[in-house]
């Protein structure tokens, strides 16, 4: 499940036009970082959507909108908050939290896809992105033919898409799959399918820095464990890898540093084991809460019904009483 995108940049700072808060604390990520310079730096980052949206999108109320000549209401989404943290080269960053958390949209600002609303992203060699799926393929051409688009956007020679074709199409192996299926439109995969080309393609890249969102999650087991070796060699190689996934297994297997984002905020930031662990735990505390709470909504409109029945035959026994009396 994946698009790709890749830039030459060796250096790619993003800054946002005012630069206002004081950062919060930083998150070192590792003791002895290959190069002095983080691959990746972000400071006090703000990502902010702006979408116009009704409470109520009736016809009704978009005529009288148009009438009157009102505007719909900008709302703003502050899906990232005022997040800091480094990643040195060779590492593998898992990122977990949960819907909606400000996951994927860190990423996109980390691909420079989308620019900080405030703060600082900076990202020192060449980004490899693995993003949503369906993202950066034609749908239309066959799995080959967007492998050799790919290296020509890339600026590859001939001589290098014949060599790399070969060895992506080996990597993304989906004749084990469906015979015949790289010469097949990519618009006819599977979600596992195409997350195999994307993958394989995004790994050739030869990148300086992986983003992978949830790529992983329409591959089956073996692939999964392909991709992990894969992006080990990747790392040993000091490459660096950010991984956005709620496989919590994955990330704990994979990564050696993680971060936990929590309503656009950065909650923690560590070592694997621990930050899992605690998001874990938050995840029961929440579950334990919600159902305390919905058991005492449920005991509250229990006891209210049983007020109403009360109050009703107090009703009916009086009404049979003034009855029995006028009669
Ligand atoms: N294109 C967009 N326009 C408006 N709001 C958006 C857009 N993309 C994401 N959001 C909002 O930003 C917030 C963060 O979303 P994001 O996709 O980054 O979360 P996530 O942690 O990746 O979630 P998930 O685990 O479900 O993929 C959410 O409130 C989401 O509704």
């Amino acid at each position: 499940m994946s698009s790709l995108s890749a830039s030459e940049t060796v250096e790619t700072v993003e800054t946002a036009e005012s630069v206002q808060t004081p950062a919060p604390a930083t998150a070192a990520i590792a003791e002895k970082p290959l190069d002095p310079r983080p691959a990746i730096k972000v400071e006090d980052l703000h990502l902010y959507y702006r979408t116009k949206a009704e409470a109520n999108p009736t016809l009704k109320a978009a005529l009288i909108r148009k009438v009157k000549r009102q505007k719909v209401e900008q709302k703003v989404i502050k899906a990232v908050q005022g997040v800091s943290f480094e990643v040195p080269h060779g590492t593998v960053l898992g990122v977990i939290g949960h819907n909606g958390a400000g996951k994927s949209t860190l990423l996109r600002a980390l691909s420079g896809i989308l620019p900080p609303t405030q703060g600082r992203v900076e990202v020192r060699g060449r980004v490899s992105t693995l993003l949503a799926l369906g993202v950066g393929f034609n749908q239309n051409l066959t799995g080959r033919e967007n492998i050799v688009l790919g290296g020509l956007a890339q600026g590859w020679s001939k001589d290098q898409i014949r060599e790399k074709e070969n060895s992506i199409i080996d990597f993304a192996d989906l004749d084990t799959l469906s015979e015949g299926a790289i010469d097949r439109p990519m618009k006819t995969y599977s979600s596992g399918m195409y997350a195999r080309v994307a993958f394989a393609v995004g790994v050739h890249m030869d990148p300086d820095i992986l983003l992978v969102d949830e790529a992983l999650s329409a591959g089956d087991a073996r692939f999964k464990e392909r991709a992990t070796e894969k992006m080990l060699e990747l790392c040993e190689n000091a490459r660096t890898i950010v991984l956005v996934s709620h496989g919590l297994e994955t990330v704990r297997h994979m990564s050696n540093h993680c971060i936990w984002m929590d309503h656009g905020n950065l909650v923690q930031s560590g070592d694997p084991d621990e930050v899992i662990d605690n998001y874990i735990e938050k995840q029961h505390k929440d579950r334990e809460e919600a159902d305390r709470k919905k058991a005492a909504a449920e005991a509250k409109e229990a006891q209210e019904d049983e007020a109403l029945a009360a109050k009703a035959e107090k009703t009916k026994e009086a009404l049979q009483k003034a009855i029995g009396e006028d009669v």
